[in-house]
Protein backbone atom coordinates (compact mmCIF):
# COMPACT_ATOMS: atom_id res chain seq x y z
CA UNK A 1 0.00 0.00 0.00
CA UNK A 2 1.44 3.51 -0.89
CA UNK A 3 1.19 6.39 1.49
CA UNK A 4 -0.48 9.71 0.48
CA UNK A 5 -0.19 11.79 3.00
CA UNK A 6 -1.77 10.37 5.72
CA UNK A 7 -4.72 8.26 3.72
CA UNK A 8 -3.16 5.44 2.90
CA UNK A 9 -4.16 4.03 -0.86
CA UNK A 10 -4.53 0.57 -2.12
CA UNK A 11 -2.69 -0.73 -4.93
CA UNK A 12 -5.71 -1.28 -7.08
CA UNK A 13 -7.45 2.56 -6.14
CA UNK A 14 -3.90 4.20 -7.40
CA UNK A 15 -3.88 1.67 -10.68
CA UNK A 16 -7.77 3.29 -11.60
CA UNK A 17 -6.47 6.16 -10.98
CA UNK A 18 -3.24 5.71 -13.75
CA UNK A 19 -6.18 3.84 -16.00
CA UNK A 20 -7.72 6.80 -16.10
CA UNK A 21 -5.20 9.79 -16.22
CA UNK A 22 -5.75 10.99 -13.03
CA UNK A 23 -2.40 12.15 -10.31
CA UNK A 24 -2.36 10.57 -6.88
CA UNK A 25 -1.14 13.78 -5.52
CA UNK A 26 -4.61 15.54 -5.48
CA UNK A 27 -5.40 13.44 -2.50
CA UNK A 28 -2.43 14.67 -0.25
CA UNK A 29 -4.67 17.34 0.51
CA UNK A 30 -7.07 15.48 2.68
CA UNK A 31 -5.96 16.26 5.81
CA UNK A 32 -5.88 20.17 4.98
CA UNK A 33 -9.12 20.51 2.91
CA UNK A 34 -11.18 23.09 5.11
CA UNK A 35 -15.24 22.08 5.78
CA UNK A 36 -16.94 24.64 4.41
CA UNK A 37 -20.73 25.93 5.70
CA UNK A 38 -23.48 27.74 4.01
CA UNK A 39 -25.08 30.42 6.28
CA UNK A 40 -28.78 30.30 5.54
CA UNK A 41 -30.09 33.65 4.28
CA UNK A 42 -31.25 36.19 7.07
CA UNK A 43 -28.54 34.61 9.58
CA UNK A 44 -25.79 36.88 8.34
CA UNK A 45 -25.62 39.45 12.01
CA UNK A 46 -25.13 35.97 14.01
CA UNK A 47 -21.73 35.12 12.54
CA UNK A 48 -19.85 36.23 15.29
CA UNK A 49 -21.81 34.41 17.82
CA UNK A 50 -21.52 31.79 15.81
CA UNK A 51 -17.66 31.70 15.45
CA UNK A 52 -17.89 32.00 19.14
CA UNK A 53 -20.00 28.88 20.06
CA UNK A 54 -18.01 26.86 17.51
CA UNK A 55 -14.42 28.35 18.65
CA UNK A 56 -13.20 29.03 15.34
CA UNK A 57 -13.12 32.14 12.98
CA UNK A 58 -15.33 31.46 9.97
CA UNK A 59 -13.17 32.51 6.61
CA UNK A 60 -15.40 33.70 3.90
CA UNK A 61 -15.10 31.94 0.87
CA UNK A 62 -14.13 34.85 -1.12
CA UNK A 63 -15.46 33.63 -4.13
CA UNK A 64 -18.56 32.22 -3.41
CA UNK A 65 -21.31 34.43 -1.91
CA UNK A 66 -22.84 32.74 1.97
CA UNK A 67 -19.78 30.36 2.43
CA UNK A 68 -17.20 30.10 4.92
CA UNK A 69 -14.71 27.30 5.62
CA UNK A 70 -13.34 26.44 8.94
CA UNK A 71 -10.95 23.59 9.92
CA UNK A 72 -11.57 19.86 9.15
CA UNK A 73 -11.85 18.91 12.80
CA UNK A 74 -14.34 20.97 14.09
CA UNK A 75 -17.57 19.20 14.67
CA UNK A 76 -21.03 21.61 14.02
CA UNK A 77 -23.56 18.93 14.30
CA UNK A 78 -23.70 19.33 18.42
CA UNK A 79 -23.72 23.48 17.91
CA UNK A 80 -26.80 25.21 18.47
CA UNK A 81 -26.48 27.18 14.89
CA UNK A 82 -26.63 23.76 13.02
CA UNK A 83 -29.40 22.57 15.44
CA UNK A 84 -31.40 26.13 15.18
CA UNK A 85 -30.89 25.28 11.28
CA UNK A 86 -28.53 28.75 11.05
CA UNK A 87 -25.85 26.78 8.50
CA UNK A 88 -25.47 23.81 7.42
CA UNK A 89 -22.53 21.62 5.70
CA UNK A 90 -22.03 21.59 2.23
CA UNK A 91 -19.17 21.81 0.25
CA UNK A 92 -18.20 24.96 -1.60
CA UNK A 93 -17.13 22.90 -4.85
CA UNK A 94 -21.46 21.67 -4.48
CA UNK A 95 -22.23 25.13 -4.03
CA UNK A 96 -20.40 26.29 -7.59
CA UNK A 97 -22.18 23.94 -8.82
CA UNK A 98 -26.01 25.31 -7.47
CA UNK A 99 -24.26 28.77 -8.47
CA UNK A 100 -23.61 27.91 -12.65
CA UNK A 101 -27.45 27.65 -12.73
CA UNK A 102 -28.10 31.04 -12.10
CA UNK A 103 -31.23 30.56 -10.34
CA UNK A 104 -32.98 33.85 -9.93
CA UNK A 105 -36.68 34.92 -8.37
CA UNK A 106 -39.61 33.11 -9.76
CA UNK A 107 -37.48 30.27 -11.59
CA UNK A 108 -39.31 26.39 -11.55
CA UNK A 109 -36.41 24.21 -10.73
CA UNK A 110 -35.65 20.32 -11.00
CA UNK A 111 -33.16 18.71 -8.79
CA UNK A 112 -33.01 15.23 -10.86
CA UNK A 113 -30.65 13.17 -8.15
CA UNK A 114 -32.17 15.27 -5.43
CA UNK A 115 -31.25 13.54 -1.72
CA UNK A 116 -29.49 13.67 0.56
CA UNK A 117 -30.09 17.23 0.05
CA UNK A 118 -27.33 19.84 0.54
CA UNK A 119 -27.76 21.40 -2.85
CA UNK A 120 -31.91 21.26 -2.51
CA UNK A 121 -31.46 23.16 0.40
CA UNK A 122 -29.01 25.89 -1.44
CA UNK A 123 -31.60 26.21 -4.25
CA UNK A 124 -34.53 26.32 -1.98
CA UNK A 125 -32.81 29.03 -0.20
CA UNK A 126 -31.92 30.99 -3.50
CA UNK A 127 -35.65 31.21 -4.36
CA UNK A 128 -36.87 32.40 -1.56
CA UNK A 129 -40.47 33.18 -1.92
CA UNK A 130 -40.99 32.81 -5.85
CA UNK A 131 -41.11 29.90 -7.83
CA UNK A 132 -40.88 26.34 -6.82
CA UNK A 133 -38.49 23.47 -6.44
CA UNK A 134 -39.15 19.83 -7.57
CA UNK A 135 -36.64 16.74 -5.88
CA UNK A 136 -36.62 13.41 -7.41
CA UNK A 137 -34.67 10.31 -6.02
CA UNK A 138 -34.44 7.24 -6.90
CA UNK A 139 -33.96 6.01 -3.23
CA UNK A 140 -36.50 6.28 -0.78
CA UNK A 141 -34.56 6.56 2.42
CA UNK A 142 -32.58 8.95 1.11
CA UNK A 143 -35.19 11.31 0.04
CA UNK A 144 -37.25 10.54 3.41
CA UNK A 145 -33.95 11.95 4.78
CA UNK A 146 -33.83 14.70 2.46
CA UNK A 147 -37.23 15.85 3.49
CA UNK A 148 -36.11 15.96 7.26
CA UNK A 149 -33.34 18.41 5.66
CA UNK A 150 -35.86 20.57 4.85
CA UNK A 151 -38.28 20.68 7.50
CA UNK A 152 -35.40 21.51 9.90
CA UNK A 153 -34.14 24.62 8.07
CA UNK A 154 -37.65 25.60 7.39
CA UNK A 155 -37.29 25.54 3.79
CA UNK A 156 -39.79 23.38 2.05
CA UNK A 157 -42.42 25.99 1.59
CA UNK A 158 -42.18 25.64 -2.29
CA UNK A 159 -40.98 22.40 -2.70
CA UNK A 160 -42.31 18.95 -3.46
CA UNK A 161 -40.13 15.60 -3.12
CA UNK A 162 -40.88 12.61 -5.73
CA UNK A 163 -39.38 8.96 -5.32
CA UNK A 164 -38.66 8.29 -8.83
CA UNK A 165 -36.51 7.04 -11.46
CA UNK A 166 -34.83 10.38 -12.80
CA UNK A 167 -33.95 8.53 -16.60
CA UNK A 168 -38.27 8.29 -17.06
CA UNK A 169 -39.59 11.25 -14.58
CA UNK A 170 -42.09 12.84 -16.92
CA UNK A 171 -44.33 15.94 -14.67
CA UNK A 172 -43.30 19.43 -15.24
CA UNK A 173 -43.87 22.12 -13.05
CA UNK A 174 -47.35 23.44 -11.59
CA UNK A 175 -46.63 27.11 -12.51
CA UNK A 176 -50.50 27.98 -11.39
CA UNK A 177 -51.85 27.54 -8.11
CA UNK A 178 -48.70 28.13 -6.11
CA UNK A 179 -50.61 30.02 -3.34
CA UNK A 180 -53.40 27.74 -1.89
CA UNK A 181 -55.16 30.74 -0.41
CA UNK A 182 -55.33 32.09 -4.07
CA UNK A 183 -56.75 28.83 -5.46
CA UNK A 184 -59.14 27.07 -2.86
CA UNK A 185 -61.62 29.99 -3.92
CA UNK A 186 -62.14 29.12 -7.45
CA UNK A 187 -61.26 24.54 -7.27
CA UNK A 188 -63.74 22.91 -6.00
CA UNK A 189 -62.45 20.55 -3.41
CA UNK A 190 -62.83 16.48 -4.31
CA UNK A 191 -62.08 13.76 -2.45
CA UNK A 192 -58.48 12.93 -3.57
CA UNK A 193 -57.63 16.89 -3.52
CA UNK A 194 -54.34 17.40 -1.63
CA UNK A 195 -54.56 19.37 1.79
CA UNK A 196 -52.16 21.14 3.74
CA UNK A 197 -48.76 18.41 4.12
CA UNK A 198 -48.76 17.08 7.37
CA UNK A 199 -46.21 13.99 8.81
CA UNK A 200 -49.37 12.72 10.65
CA UNK A 201 -50.45 10.10 8.15
CA UNK A 202 -54.18 8.62 8.98
CA UNK A 203 -53.37 5.15 10.57
CA UNK A 204 -55.45 3.95 7.19
CA UNK A 205 -53.66 5.56 4.42
CA UNK A 206 -50.34 4.71 6.07
CA UNK A 207 -51.30 0.86 6.26
CA UNK A 208 -52.17 1.18 2.46
CA UNK A 209 -48.90 2.85 1.59
CA UNK A 210 -46.89 -0.02 3.51
CA UNK A 211 -48.96 -2.80 1.70
CA UNK A 212 -48.35 -1.10 -1.56
CA UNK A 213 -44.69 -0.64 -1.15
CA UNK A 214 -44.76 -4.58 0.10
CA UNK A 215 -46.32 -5.52 -3.18
CA UNK A 216 -44.15 -3.64 -5.64
CA UNK A 217 -41.12 -4.85 -3.70
CA UNK A 218 -42.37 -8.43 -4.17
CA UNK A 219 -42.35 -8.44 -7.60
CA UNK A 220 -39.15 -8.18 -9.83
CA UNK A 221 -40.03 -5.20 -12.33
CA UNK A 222 -41.01 -2.58 -9.71
CA UNK A 223 -43.86 -0.88 -11.57
CA UNK A 224 -46.10 2.47 -9.95
CA UNK A 225 -48.47 4.12 -12.07
CA UNK A 226 -47.26 7.63 -10.68
CA UNK A 227 -43.91 8.41 -8.85
CA UNK A 228 -44.40 8.51 -4.84
CA UNK A 229 -45.14 12.25 -3.84
CA UNK A 230 -43.31 12.42 -0.10
CA UNK A 231 -43.74 15.82 0.82
CA UNK A 232 -45.01 19.35 -0.43
CA UNK A 233 -45.10 22.32 0.99
CA UNK A 234 -47.51 25.15 1.62
CA UNK A 235 -46.87 26.67 -1.70
CA UNK A 236 -45.40 24.30 -3.87
CA UNK A 237 -48.55 24.02 -6.57
CA UNK A 238 -49.64 20.71 -5.03
CA UNK A 239 -52.47 22.14 -2.45
CA UNK A 240 -55.84 22.73 -3.80
CA UNK A 241 -55.32 20.19 -6.64
CA UNK A 242 -56.36 16.60 -7.45
CA UNK A 243 -53.88 13.45 -8.27
CA UNK A 244 -55.34 13.68 -12.08
CA UNK A 245 -54.49 17.39 -11.92
CA UNK A 246 -51.18 16.74 -10.28
CA UNK A 247 -49.75 13.62 -12.37
CA UNK A 248 -51.11 15.29 -15.94
CA UNK A 249 -48.99 14.33 -18.33
CA UNK A 250 -47.82 16.50 -20.67
CA UNK A 251 -46.39 15.89 -24.60
CA UNK A 252 -42.66 16.72 -25.13
CA UNK A 253 -43.18 19.49 -27.55
CA UNK A 254 -45.74 21.29 -24.45
CA UNK A 255 -42.31 20.82 -22.27
CA UNK A 256 -40.61 23.18 -24.47
CA UNK A 257 -42.87 25.63 -23.08
CA UNK A 258 -44.03 24.50 -19.84
CA UNK A 259 -40.72 22.63 -19.11
CA UNK A 260 -38.32 23.78 -15.89
CA UNK A 261 -36.60 26.92 -15.46
CA UNK A 262 -33.51 24.92 -14.30
CA UNK A 263 -32.45 21.52 -13.90
CA UNK A 264 -29.58 20.12 -11.87
CA UNK A 265 -28.45 16.54 -12.49
CA UNK A 266 -26.25 16.15 -9.86
CA UNK A 267 -25.40 12.37 -11.30
CA UNK A 268 -24.96 9.57 -9.08
CA UNK A 269 -21.05 8.28 -9.26
CA UNK A 270 -18.24 6.90 -8.48
CA UNK A 271 -17.26 8.99 -5.95
CA UNK A 272 -13.42 8.97 -6.57
CA UNK A 273 -13.32 12.59 -6.36
CA UNK A 274 -14.76 13.13 -2.93
CA UNK A 275 -11.69 12.76 -0.67
CA UNK A 276 -14.48 12.85 2.50
CA UNK A 277 -15.75 9.89 0.74
CA UNK A 278 -12.93 8.34 -0.01
CA UNK A 279 -11.72 8.59 3.53
CA UNK A 280 -14.64 6.34 4.95
CA UNK A 281 -13.11 3.48 3.18
CA UNK A 282 -10.47 3.18 5.94
CA UNK A 283 -13.16 1.93 7.70
CA UNK A 284 -15.91 0.59 5.31
CA UNK A 285 -12.91 -1.56 4.26
CA UNK A 286 -10.70 -0.97 0.74
CA UNK A 287 -12.56 -4.07 -0.54
CA UNK A 288 -15.85 -2.28 -0.79
CA UNK A 289 -13.83 0.15 -2.74
CA UNK A 290 -12.84 -1.93 -5.33
CA UNK A 291 -16.96 -2.96 -5.96
CA UNK A 292 -18.20 0.65 -5.21
CA UNK A 293 -15.70 2.80 -7.40
CA UNK A 294 -12.94 0.10 -9.11
CA UNK A 295 -15.06 -2.63 -10.91
CA UNK A 296 -15.36 -1.89 -14.68
CA UNK A 297 -18.86 -3.01 -15.02
CA UNK A 298 -19.35 -0.41 -12.38
CA UNK A 299 -18.44 2.43 -14.12
CA UNK A 300 -19.94 0.99 -17.46
CA UNK A 301 -23.62 0.87 -15.41
CA UNK A 302 -23.16 4.44 -13.95
CA UNK A 303 -21.87 6.15 -17.04
CA UNK A 304 -24.81 4.43 -18.97
CA UNK A 305 -27.29 5.70 -16.08
CA UNK A 306 -25.37 9.29 -16.15
CA UNK A 307 -26.47 9.75 -19.68
CA UNK A 308 -29.86 8.63 -19.14
CA UNK A 309 -30.22 11.19 -15.94
CA UNK A 310 -28.67 13.81 -18.38
CA UNK A 311 -31.03 12.79 -21.33
CA UNK A 312 -34.33 12.92 -18.99
CA UNK A 313 -33.37 16.17 -17.38
CA UNK A 314 -32.66 17.70 -20.50
CA UNK A 315 -36.11 16.74 -21.74
CA UNK A 316 -38.01 18.49 -19.23
CA UNK A 317 -35.49 21.89 -19.39
CA UNK A 318 -38.19 24.59 -21.09
CA UNK A 319 -36.24 26.48 -24.35
CA UNK A 320 -33.92 28.96 -23.16
CA UNK A 321 -33.08 27.47 -19.52
CA UNK A 322 -30.20 26.28 -17.96
CA UNK A 323 -29.40 22.89 -16.71
CA UNK A 324 -26.16 21.99 -15.09
CA UNK A 325 -24.67 18.30 -15.22
CA UNK A 326 -21.81 17.82 -12.00
CA UNK A 327 -20.17 14.60 -10.72
CA UNK A 328 -18.21 13.72 -7.68
CA UNK A 329 -15.93 11.68 -9.91
CA UNK A 330 -12.45 13.22 -11.66
CA UNK A 331 -12.59 9.81 -14.21
CA UNK A 332 -13.07 11.40 -18.22
CA UNK A 333 -15.37 8.39 -18.30
CA UNK A 334 -18.12 9.82 -15.97
CA UNK A 335 -17.79 13.60 -17.41
CA UNK A 336 -16.55 14.49 -20.92
CA UNK A 337 -16.82 11.64 -22.25
CA UNK A 338 -21.29 11.78 -21.01
CA UNK A 339 -20.99 15.38 -22.02
CA UNK A 340 -19.91 14.54 -25.75
CA UNK A 341 -21.83 11.64 -26.23
CA UNK A 342 -24.85 13.70 -24.63
CA UNK A 343 -24.20 16.83 -27.27
CA UNK A 344 -24.26 14.48 -30.16
CA UNK A 345 -27.45 12.65 -29.34
CA UNK A 346 -28.93 16.46 -28.73
CA UNK A 347 -28.60 18.86 -31.65
CA UNK A 348 -30.57 21.09 -29.43
CA UNK A 349 -27.94 21.52 -26.72
CA UNK A 350 -25.40 24.03 -26.35
CA UNK A 351 -22.71 24.21 -23.95
CA UNK A 352 -22.92 27.49 -22.33
CA UNK A 353 -19.58 29.07 -20.76
CA UNK A 354 -20.10 29.00 -16.59
CA UNK A 355 -20.01 32.65 -16.22
CA UNK A 356 -20.30 33.35 -12.83
CA UNK A 357 -17.09 31.07 -12.47
CA UNK A 358 -14.38 34.27 -13.35
CA UNK A 359 -12.72 33.35 -9.96
CA UNK A 360 -13.02 30.15 -8.97
CA UNK A 361 -10.19 28.28 -7.81
CA UNK A 362 -10.67 25.52 -10.73
CA UNK A 363 -9.79 24.14 -13.89
CA UNK A 364 -11.04 24.05 -17.52
CA UNK A 365 -12.45 19.97 -18.06
CA UNK A 366 -11.27 18.52 -21.39
CA UNK A 367 -13.71 20.22 -23.01
CA UNK A 368 -14.01 23.99 -23.25
CA UNK A 369 -16.17 25.75 -21.08
CA UNK A 370 -16.73 22.82 -18.80
CA UNK A 371 -15.09 22.77 -15.15
CA UNK A 372 -13.05 20.72 -12.57
CA UNK A 373 -12.65 21.46 -9.02
CA UNK A 374 -9.57 19.11 -7.74
CA UNK A 375 -8.66 18.72 -3.90
CA UNK A 376 -5.38 19.40 -4.34
CA UNK A 377 -6.14 22.90 -6.15
CA UNK A 378 -9.40 24.26 -5.19
CA UNK A 379 -9.09 22.89 -1.34
CA UNK A 380 -12.67 21.58 -1.88
CA UNK A 381 -13.83 18.38 -2.90
CA UNK A 382 -13.39 17.80 -6.42
CA UNK A 383 -15.97 17.99 -8.79
CA UNK A 384 -16.41 18.16 -12.55
CA UNK A 385 -19.69 20.86 -13.88
CA UNK A 386 -21.27 21.58 -17.35
CA UNK A 387 -23.51 23.97 -18.02
CA UNK A 388 -26.00 23.41 -21.29
CA UNK A 389 -28.80 25.91 -22.67
CA UNK A 390 -31.81 24.20 -25.07
CA UNK A 391 -32.01 25.84 -28.33
CA UNK A 392 -34.82 26.13 -30.40
CA UNK A 393 -35.40 24.32 -32.94
C1 LIG B 1 -24.38 12.45 -5.89
S1 LIG B 1 -25.84 11.95 -5.11
C2 LIG B 1 -26.77 13.45 -5.11
C3 LIG B 1 -26.38 14.41 -4.03
C4 LIG B 1 -27.37 15.53 -3.86
N1 LIG B 1 -27.55 16.30 -5.09
C5 LIG B 1 -26.96 16.48 -2.75
O1 LIG B 1 -26.50 17.59 -3.01
O2 LIG B 1 -27.12 16.11 -1.59
C6 LIG B 1 -26.63 11.02 -6.34
C7 LIG B 1 -28.04 10.61 -6.01
O3 LIG B 1 -28.60 10.01 -7.19
C8 LIG B 1 -29.57 9.09 -6.77
N2 LIG B 1 -29.90 8.22 -7.92
C9 LIG B 1 -29.29 7.12 -8.37
N3 LIG B 1 -29.93 6.62 -9.45
C10 LIG B 1 -30.99 7.44 -9.68
C11 LIG B 1 -32.04 7.43 -10.63
N4 LIG B 1 -32.13 6.51 -11.59
N5 LIG B 1 -32.96 8.41 -10.55
C12 LIG B 1 -32.90 9.36 -9.59
N6 LIG B 1 -31.92 9.39 -8.65
C13 LIG B 1 -30.98 8.46 -8.70
C14 LIG B 1 -28.93 8.40 -5.60
O4 LIG B 1 -29.90 7.79 -4.79
C15 LIG B 1 -28.21 9.57 -4.91
O5 LIG B 1 -29.00 10.07 -3.88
Amino acid sequence: MEEISKLPLPEAFLDFLKENGLDPSVYSAADSTPRYIRLKTGNEADLEEIEAELKCKLEKVVWLSGFYSLPPDIKIATSMAYKQGKIYGIDAASGAAVSALNISAGDHVLDLCAAPGAKLCMILDIIGDSGSVTGVDVARHRLAACRTLLQKYALGDRCRLFVADGTTFSLVPLRLHLDPGSCNSVLQEKDDTFREWTSRIPWKERKRAVKARENAASKAIVRSEHPELIFYGRRSGIVGLTKEEIYQSVCNSEVSSSGYDKVLVDAECTHDGSIKHIQKFENWGWTTLQRRVLDPERTDSVTNLQLKLLTNGFRLLKVGGLLVYSTCSLTAAQNEDVVEQFLKDNASAELQEIDVAKNWPCKSGRIPKTLRFDPLTSKTSGLFVAKFTKLAI
